[in-house]
């Protein structure tokens, strides 16, 4: 799998801050992780890409420079989102910009613990980009709860807290990814975690220095999860993924697929205490049953529901997903555009107010044969490209280029696997097989 695309963001960002140089291996290579590298050179870090790791010379907490040019963020929320944090604290203006898809994502959620700490934004409409944000000279720590589960709003306030002087605390209520809070740790940064009652305390001391780290990182489960629904839709499958992360922020699909009944082992090397658990994942095609996929689960699984609707689309028996609100606000409306493909490609499915239920076709394949509009979604795209394995004419996505904001080498992968494609261009993009 390549490399994580939550970790890899972070390993460009704390590099740039620590003093001296990150090295880094595993990278994520695709479209999403090269806009926050090529923001951390604007802003005064050294990225050099070699032929088996990545450098960064990093330029020290509180030593980022002012842009010359807009940052461009592409299709990433994750590198706007972090980046206004780490930004918000030093006494710089900068402006994001980003591709159509980003530019209709919510900013607010940022903006305004951001503006406790001190940072100014003048924003599009409705708090969108293109904005412009001046940081604060004399940031102020703040105690943040969480209004939403997110590892994005989570991060910008913790990366806001590093050149703050004092203690910055947020608060979580449902555990969601925390690559941040291992990777500040490792680079020398002062972080606590307790509970206190049904909530997550994460408090961070600022104003100290982070110290350069040699850093591997693992296989994106994410991206897994792809060629893992495929194996267990495909009859005759069987598969092995090899160090893969295994965070349980992140492992939600596993436990989902477990209570559909799939055929997943998973073994977790040794990988220590300090770093990021990784393993393999052996994955055999088979029934899957429907099930009720607590909203407990969301957090934990949130960019894995398309593909896991999928897998619903196939199961026997109907299979309910709630607490998917955040879907909506992702590189698209994954669970309005997840609706209407999966509908158009002979699955039955119905939205509730948080979720959606789909009546599975009994390992029957689905018909197919239909032209998906994927909206500028990499995970829309990849997921009707699994479906078009599972269906008895093929699916035609619209555009397959944003598959490279985090799986480059997607389809090649899955030729190699006996999925048969065509990524020509079609100009009249008919939905007859190609
Ligand atoms: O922190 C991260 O790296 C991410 C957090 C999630 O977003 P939210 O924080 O908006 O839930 C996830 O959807 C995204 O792909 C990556
Ligand atoms: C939501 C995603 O990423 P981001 O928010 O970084 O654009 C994703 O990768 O599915």
């Amino acid at each position: 799998m390549p490399g994580d695309k939550s970790i890899s963001h972070r390993a460009l960002m704390f590099g740039a801050l620590a003093v001296g140089r990150t090295r880094i291996s595993g990278l994520l290579m695709g479209e999403d992780v090269k806009a926050t590298a090529a923001a951390m050179g604007a802003l005064g870090a050294v990225i050099t890409f070699g032929a088996d790791d990545v450098t960064v010379d990093g330029v020290g907490v509180g030593g980022l420079l002012a842009p010359e040019a807009a940052l461009d963020m592409g299709n990433s929320g994750t590198s706007t989102r972090l980046l206004l944090g780490l930004l918000s604290s030093h006494p710089l203006t900068a402006t994001f910009i980003g591709d159509a898809s980003l530019s209709r994502r919510p900013m607010g959620r940022v903006i305004t613990p951001l503006e406790e700490i001190g940072a100014r934004f003048e924003a599009s409409e409705g708090g969108r980009l293109p904005l412009t944000m001046t940081g604060s000279h004399t940031p102020v720590p703040i105690d943040y709860r969480l209004p939403v589960a997110s590892a994005q709003v989570k991060s910008a306030v913790l990366l806001a807290g590093l050149n703050t002087p004092g203690r910055t605390r947020v608060r979580e209520t449902a555990p969601t990814r925390d690559h941040s809070e291992r990777m500040l740790r490792r680079f020398g940064a002062e972080l606590s975690v307790k509970t206190d009652g049904a909530e997550t305390l994460i408090d961070l001391i600022g104003e100290v220095d982070l110290k350069p780290q040699e850093l591997d990182i693992p296989g994106d489960i994410s991206s897994a999860a792809f060629p893992i629904i495929a194996a267990l839709l495909v009859p005759g499958s069987e598969i092995t993924i090899e160090g893969v992360g295994l965070n349980s922020t992140r492992t939600g699909l596993l436990d989902a697929l477990r209570l559909m009944g799939a055929d997943v082992a998973v073994s977790e090397r040794d990988t220590g205490p300090s770093e990021e658990p990784q393993g393999d994942i052996r994955v055999r095609a088979g029934r899957l049953k429907g099930a009720d996929i607590p909203a407990a689960l969301a957090p934990r699984m949130i960019d894995e529901y398309p593909i896991l609707m999928v897998a619903a689309a196939l199961a026997d028996g109907v299979t309910v997903m709630r607490g998917l609100e955040e879907l909506r606000v992702k590189e698209s409306d994954r669970l309005a555009l997840m609706a209407k493909g999966l509908t158009a490609c002979g699955a039955e499915c119905e939205l509730l107010s948080d979720g959606i239920a789909i009546t599975g076709s009994g390992g029957a394949p689905l018909s197919g044969g239909a032209q998906i509009d994927a909206d500028l979604d990499h995970r829309i795209a990849m997921s009707f490209a699994v479906l078009g394995l599972a269906a008895s004419r093929p699916v035609v996505v619209d555009d397959a280029s944003p598959i490279a904001t985090s799986f480059p080498g997607f389809t090649e992968l899955f030729e190699t696997m006996g999925a048969s494609s065509d990524h020509g261009q079609h100009e009249n993009h008919s939905a007859e097989p190609a």
